[in-house]
């Protein structure tokens, strides 16, 4: 049986070729022998190597045969009309690159249409080009990266990081990702570094390989941005299913591979801005833990049940038959929210509770199952008189000095939490305020004896004494996303779950994404990272245009990451497309007839309901905007804790918008309240700043949800 090599396919398809393509390709994998498909080379064709293949009456695959060792394979190149593909069957090779040793594909005679827009941004005779000016040469890209003289002509001479990029995106696989790297300023020989690219063999530079060097350049880490080897009829179903050929499902950028397959000898922090496939790396390597160890407990969370809920989604997307475990301590991948990890784990914790409790808060609670309501630090601030001031007697202070401090310390009483080192927090605290803060701090813990409730973070780090006091720990790799959002009992959690050892826990985040809770440390809760970790720098999501604007919202603040280092914002997008569009209004009525107006005319333009969606500051604005929308006659729905709906426009707040993606986004940051500001104004100067990190860290999240339209309103 011939073995079908899929490669990003050079055109695109419509829906109807694509159920032919997928027949034709079934068929072809089964028996290549089958007159129907009539597979044949072409008369006087560039490379003898070449096939075209019957799809129907008018469309035709353009393929090339490799064989070696008595087996078959074919490489699918792309599906034409009739006349085109033997055009193209006639004048494509398919070949060895000397230098990186990649496959490549070379059309023979007719030179690819020049991009008219790039052509027009040709550098003027003042300015040096964009990669003259970054420190390029012509050798680097040649000898150095293997690009093929054309195309370096072509990038050496473009004007700017536009012009690059343009002509990346006629150039799929490793040479498009190559000038991405090169318009970023990054250095040849890192790049070279980066994917894995080898000289080939000394026999190879000639232009005559056989079948069998052509397979093995095929199989290079690199080669995978653009080829895949396809195991069966099911894999190929969902290579042809996802539309564009696979994508994330298929053609893993080397670096990504490296990071779902390499094992760590502890924890591992993988950061990278927006959309550069961080939560990829984490479902494939959810799945590939799984096919290697088929009795391993893997757990992957993240921070709420609704990004959970698309974790789920994406593992049985990317492979229907990943065995998603149904509790904790089933073999296979138990995907699950932080809180609900830990509710799983007080559940099933039996007597061991109470020590657990005793442990954490030095007394037991009589319904640890039931949660302590969000509101219970402003309630006890307004109901106890306290002589501290207000920067300190608010929710925001007392809720993580609670958590950062007193439940990260496991402290029980004043005593303990006069002595307790406070390392990270901004607001110093003397004598005289500690103990009016233990105070309020013994008041709210008074009330939750009444109710007999635990609170989420209480909750977890319940959750983590209790494992740790066990011998067993029920997971054997823990896989976490959104990590810059997790507090700091959720990582004692984290680190109580599976044994210290390989491949224990591997971590993403995004210090730019931190939209709750104050920032955190991880080796002060026993997470030593030392040196395991790396950093995404390609967004496949959002287009160069909009990324720039989203960078824009984070300029001259600093962020520092999980390891208490300053984080980088440099990362680069992968696709071009049109500049967002700011919308300035006057009145909240402008505010809403302008997203009725963009919401209509993207409809009117053919543009499907589910991938459009309107971000609104809060739930209150949210509903307004519903209303609008379904008066005005769209069809909309605000989304909540389920699902975004099928066939109608989704219209949810910025925080649930995290984790999620669309075509075309209407983002409506709108004003904080007078609340809000009132509420703001009484904070610490630190965490004043603190809370502006995150106010700007959830409009980058919401301005880096568009792939490919963006439009801004906002109200002056
Ligand atoms: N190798 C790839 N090829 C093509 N598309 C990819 C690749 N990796 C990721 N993507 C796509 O890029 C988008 C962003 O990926 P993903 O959600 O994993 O990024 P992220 O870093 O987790 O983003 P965020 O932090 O914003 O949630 C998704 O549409 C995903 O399918």
């Amino acid at each position: 049986m011939p073995t079908i090599i899929m490669g990003k396919l050079a055109n695109r398809l419509d829906g109807s070729v694509r159920g032919k393509a997928m027949a034709f390709l079934q068929k072809l994998g089964a028996d290549d022998t089958v007159p129907g498909l009539h597979v044949e080379p072409i008369h006087n064709s560039a490379d003898p190597r070449v096939r075209t293949g019957r799809v129907d009456d008018s469309w035709r695959a353009v393929m090339f045969r490799l064989d070696s060792d008595d087996e078959t394979h074919y490489v699918i190149h792309g599906i034409w009309p009739h006349d085109e593909a033997i055009a193209v069957a006639q004048r494509v090779r398919l070949r060895v690159n000397p230098v990186n040793g990649l496959p490549q594909i070379d059309e023979i005679a007719v030179a690819p249409p020049e991009p008219a827009s790039e052509q027009s941004r040709q550098t003027s005779p003042t300015v040096p080009p964009l990669l003259e000016q970054l420190g390029h040469d012509r050798a680097g890209l040649v000898d150095v990266l293997g690009l093929p003289d054309e195309v370096t002509d072509r990038a050496m001479s473009a004007a700017d990081e536009d012009a690059v990029l343009e002509l990346a995106q006629h150039h799929e696989g490793w040479i498009g990702t190559i000038l991405l790297d090169l318009a970023a300023g990054d250095r040849a020989h890192d790049i070279a570094e980066r994917m894995q690219l080898q000289e080939a063999p000394e026999v190879l530079h000639g232009d005559s390989h056989s079948d069998a060097d052509v397979l093995d350049s095929l199989k290079r880490p690199a080669a995978a941005l653009q080829y895949a080897f396809i195991g069966d009829q099911d894999e190929l179903r969902r290579v042809i299913e996802a539309g564009d050929f696979g994508a994330w499902r298929v053609f893993l950028h080397p670096e990504q591979r490296r990071y779902v397959e390499r094992s760590y000898r502890g924890p591992f922090r993988l950061s990278g801005g927006a959309g550069t496939g961080k939560t990829v790396v984490l479902i494939h390597r959810a799945r590939e833990l799984a096919r290697r160890d088929p009795a391993a407990r893997i757990v992957l969370t993240t921070f709420t049940t609704n990004l959970a809920e698309a974790l789920r989604d994406g593992l049985a997307r990317l492979d229907p038959q990943a065995n998603q475990a149904k509790s904790l301590t089933d073999s296979g991948v138990y995907v699950s929210g932080i809180d609900a990890l830990a509710a799983a784990i007080l559940r099933g914790a039996g007597t061991g509770l109470k020590t657990a409790t005793r442990e954490v808060l030095g007394e037991e609670r009589s319904a640890p199952l039931v949660r302590t309501p969000g509101s219970r630090w402003r309630e006890i601030v307004e109901s106890t008189g306290t002589t501290l001031p207000h920067t300190i007697a608010n929710e925001t202070f007392l809720s993580s000095e609670y958590v950062h401090v007193v439940l990260a310390n496991k402290i029980h009483d004043e005593a303990e939490y006069l002595r307790v080192r406070r390392s990270g927090r901004g607001v110093a605290l003397d004598r005289g305020k500690r103990s009016a803060v233990w105070a309020l701090i013994a008041a709210y813990r008074a009330q939750s004896r009444i109710d007999g409730s635990l609170d989420f973070a209480e909750a977890a780090a319940v959750a983590a004494a209790y494992l740790s006091g066990q011998d067993e720990r029920p997971a054997d790799h823990v896989l976490v996303d959104e990590g810059q959002d997790l507090a700091p009992t959720h990582w004692q959690l984290l680190r109580a779950l599976a044994p210290e050892g390989t491949d224990d826990l591997f971590i993403a985040e995004d210090s730019h994404q931190r939209i709750y809770g104050s920032r955190t440390v991880l080796g002060r809760h026993g997470i030593a990272i030392v040196g395991r970790s790396q950093r995404l720098t390609l967004n496949y999501r959002t287009t160069a245009q909009n990324l720039h604007y989203a960078m824009t919202i984070l300029d001259g603040a600093e962020y520092v990451d999980l390891e208490d280092e300053l984080d980088s914002t440099g990362y680069r997008s992968a696709r071009l497309g049109p500049a967002p569009t700011i919308d300035v209004v006057d009145s909240l009525a402008n505010e809403i007839d302008a997203v009725v107006r963009h919401v209509s005319e993207w409809l009117d333009d053919g543009d499907d309901h589910e991938t459009v969606a309107v971000l609104a500051r809060d739930r209150y604005h949210r509903d307004r905007l519903v209303t609008a929308l379904t008066e005005h006659g769209t069809d909309a729905r605000a989304v909540d804790r389920e699902r975004s709906p099928r066939g109608r426009v989704p219209v949810m707040t910025m925080h649930r918008a995290k984790g999620t993606e669309f075509s075309k986004v209407v983002l409506v940051p709108g004003r904080p309240s007078s609340g809000e500001l009132a509420r703001l104004e009484s904070l610490d100067p630190s965490e004043r700043a603190d809370a502006d990190l995150r106010a700007r860290s959830l409009r980058y999240v919401a301005a880096t949800r568009a792939r490919d339209e963006l439009v801004v309103v906002h109200r002056n």
